[in-house]
């Protein structure tokens, strides 16, 4: 039977699924898995992959995934269509609020403060329901944006791993799409129609990650390799795991 060009990229994105799921060791039996779902292309992309994976015998997994609302910033996030979303591939999905104070002076970006509290609300609810790893959306571009940052910025060699056992709990973040192109990932939001985020973020700006998107696309053009080199240089270096 014709396959749709649905059907084969998804087939490319969950065997590159398959792989960093391989790769890093990240499933284990019994895995209690909490999804983080911002509503986002990336990590509605990671529930229908979690979803179709949880449905295989070995290891046994199971799957969850929540919402976290910020009270105190005007984003909207469809929370209908995820329920939808999440209850079609047979994914319980839960929504927590929580907020943080905007109003005191703080020497940190309002960007920053909302993503250390939405981090913090996931870690508790996944804490108090009994859940082992948490799943993010982060892709492999995001994870090359970030080394770029912390090089260029911050002077250290480093990113967002693709497995981290938390120090101080009993916690281990995992990042299935960390070998996918998020080009890839993109291009199947829209052949599989993903509704877009009505995302009116106030705060939302141009950052030095955008500048970094920016660059290491200049950088593919020239080799269009880059991103295996900057990942086995990452690899090498053992920043994938922590
Ligand atoms: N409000 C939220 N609730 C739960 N998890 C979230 C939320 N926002 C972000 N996350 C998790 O953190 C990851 C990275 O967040 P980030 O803000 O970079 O993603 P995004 O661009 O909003 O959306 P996505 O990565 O899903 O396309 C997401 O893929 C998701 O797993």
């Amino acid at each position: 039977m014709p396959k749709t060009p649905e059907q084969i990229l998804y087939h490319t994105l969950y065997k590159r699924f398959q792989k960093a799921l391989t790769d890093f060791s990240m499933l284990s039996d019994g895995d209690r898995i909490l999804i983080g779902l911002s509503g986002g292309k990336d990590s509605l992309c990671l529930l229908e992959m979690l979803a179709q994976r949880q449905r295989i015998y070995k290891p046994r997994i199971e799957v969850e995934a929540v919402h976290v609302r910020m009270a105190n910033v005007s984003y909207e996030s469809d929370t209908s269509y995820l329920e939808s979303f999440a209850k079609e591939h047979g994914v319980k999905l839960h929504i927590v609020q929580t907020a943080f104070d905007d109003t005191t002076p703080s020497d940190k970006p309002v960007c920053f403060l909302c993503s250390w509290h939405r981090r913090k609300a996931l870690f508790r609810f996944a804490q108090e329901n009994g859940f082992n790893k948490i799943a993010l959306g982060h892709h492999q571009d995001d994870i090359i944006h970030t080394a770029m940052l912390n090089t260029f910025f911050q002077g250290s060699f480093s990113t967002m791993p693709a497995v981290k056992q938390m120090d101080k709990m009993p916690v281990t973040i995992i990042r299935p799409l960390c070998l996918e192109h998020e080009r890839d990932i993109a291009q199947y939001a829209q052949l599989s129609q993903y509704v877009k985020q009505k995302k009116a973020c106030p705060h939302e700006r141009n950052t030095n990650r955008t500048q970094m998107r920016r660059i290491f696309e200049e950088i593919e053009k020239t080799n269009p390799e880059a991103r295996y080199s900057v990942w086995h240089a990452l690899q090498k270096g053992g920043k994938l795991v922590e």
